[in-house]
């Protein structure tokens, strides 16, 4: 029998070393599920609460646990809807979306332990299809996951050409190490920000640079094409009272970003960009893919924050032609595969993502084959982030 017999719940560390939460189900046959929440640092301003994991475990004891004892763990609809029921809320404000979405992740586990079968395909279904997500790679990032480096938040790798998942993991990883060069080269010295990217204290110019060169270098290398990405989190460069995006001390208005943006893409040839506007303009989001969504992904993170009534609108503004799933934006497993059906049904494509704050869990993997996801983000480098390669690397394998 797969009926949950116990919940638990532990506070355990993050990346950031932050506290977040982690969840074991276990069912009555001795299914075994395992998950943790991860924790972003550029929220978006419409995305599910994260409580404290302390409050956040002793309400989702009190109130969620129960509900879920004697529930299938395999019947994922039932298990999100009994967490929605327990909050009672449009936004996880009252046992937080941390506790709700480590225990979604952890019952899906549990629910594929118990048929036996790998997660991605308890998701996915047996006729899931044979695709594998192109891993998108943060080599050099800024913004809120490292202050003194570039405004842009992240610089992604996108081997789209790579002939296998395993090869396109290699190909991020020979990235990462050709920027380090690039900017050893430049006298440029560079940490790591919260994602493992390089985090050089240099102009977003000069990164378009070393960027460019780095994956010039590693495209000669394998043979195959890699194009590359961005993830701008305009948002948080976004000064709502000057009505303009901030970059230091320049600013651009709202048709100069878009100007600014459209540029980038033609002279880049950019595969990918994530969050080029402020999360509140569905018009200028609108009017940026009209120009160049014919041969880039525009891709909606704090706009649609996985969230289907955000989704809707943007569709009906022509918004963006992609949208960016985390999870613990939107509070269940249920939820995140709403967003990424509605979104297939009008023709976007699915980027699955991870947090800056991560764990070792590998749920996105799994989650990125069973939806035949374009793309995933995770990360390059780094022990949270090479989890999820990893993994991706074992399913294709058929390892898991
Ligand atoms: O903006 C993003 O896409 C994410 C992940 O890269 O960052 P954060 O988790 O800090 O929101
Ligand atoms: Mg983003």
């Amino acid at each position: 029998m797969t009926r949950i017999t116990n919940v638990s719940l532990r506070r355990i560390l993050d990346s950031r070393g932050n506290p977040t939460v982690e969840a074991d189900v276990l069912t009555e046959s001795g299914g075994f599920g395992r998950a943790a929440a991860p924790s972003g640092a550029s929220t978006g301003e419409f995305e599910a609460i994260e409580l404290p994991a302390e409050e956040s475990i002793a309400k989702a004891r009190e109130r969620a646990v129960p509900r879920l004892e004697g529930l299938f763990a395999g019947d994922q609809r039932s298990v999100d809807a009994a967490l929605r029921a327990a909050d009672g809320t449009d936004d996880f404000s009252a046992i937080g979306a941390n506790s709700a979405v480590a225990i979604s992740m952890a019952a899906a586990k549990a629910g594929a332990d118990v048929l036996g079968a790998p997660l991605y395909q308890h998701l996915g279904g047996a006729f899931r299809g044979e695709n594998f997500p192109v891993p998108l790679g943060n080599v050099v990032g800024g913004g809120e996951h490292a202050k003194e480096a570039t405004h842009i938040q992240e610089f992604l790798a996108a081997p789209v050409g790579a002939p296998s998942v395993s090869e396109a993991v290699f190909a991020n990883a020979a990235v990462h190490a050709a920027v380090a060069d690039v900017l050893d080269q430049r006298g440029v010295p560079a940490a790591k920000g919260d994602e493992g990217a390089w985090a050089p204290p240099i102009s977003d110019a000069e990164a378009f640079e070393v960027v460019e060169e780095a994956v010039d270098r590693v495209e000669e290398e394998v043979g195959f094409e890699i194009r590359f990405g961005l993830d701008v989190a305009a948002a948080e460069l976004y000064d709502d009272d000057r009505e303009a995006y901030v970059y230091g001390d320049e600013t651009r208005s709202t048709d100069e970003q878009i100007e600014y943006v459209a540029g980038l893409v033609e002279e880049y040839d950019l595969a990918y960009v994530e969050d080029p506007l402020d999360e509140n303009d569905y018009g200028a989001f609108a009017e940026l893919t009209d120009r160049v969504g014919d041969r880039t992904l525009i891709c909606g993170d704090d706009l649609f924050v996985t969230n289907v009534d955000r989704l809707r609108e943007g569709i009906d503004a022509g918004a963006a032609n992609s949208i960016l799933i985390k999870p613990n934006q939107i509070g269940t497993l249920s939820d995140a595969f709403d967003a990424v059906e509605l979104a297939t049904r009008n023709g976007m494509e699915s980027v699955i993502s991870h947090r800056s704050g991560e764990t070792e869990d590998t749920t996105i993997a799994h989650l990125a084959v069973a939806t035949d996801a374009a793309y995933i983000k995770t990360g390059t480098v780094g022990g949270e982030r090479t989890a999820k390669l990893n993994e991706l690397v074992r399913i294709a394998d058929d390892a898991v």
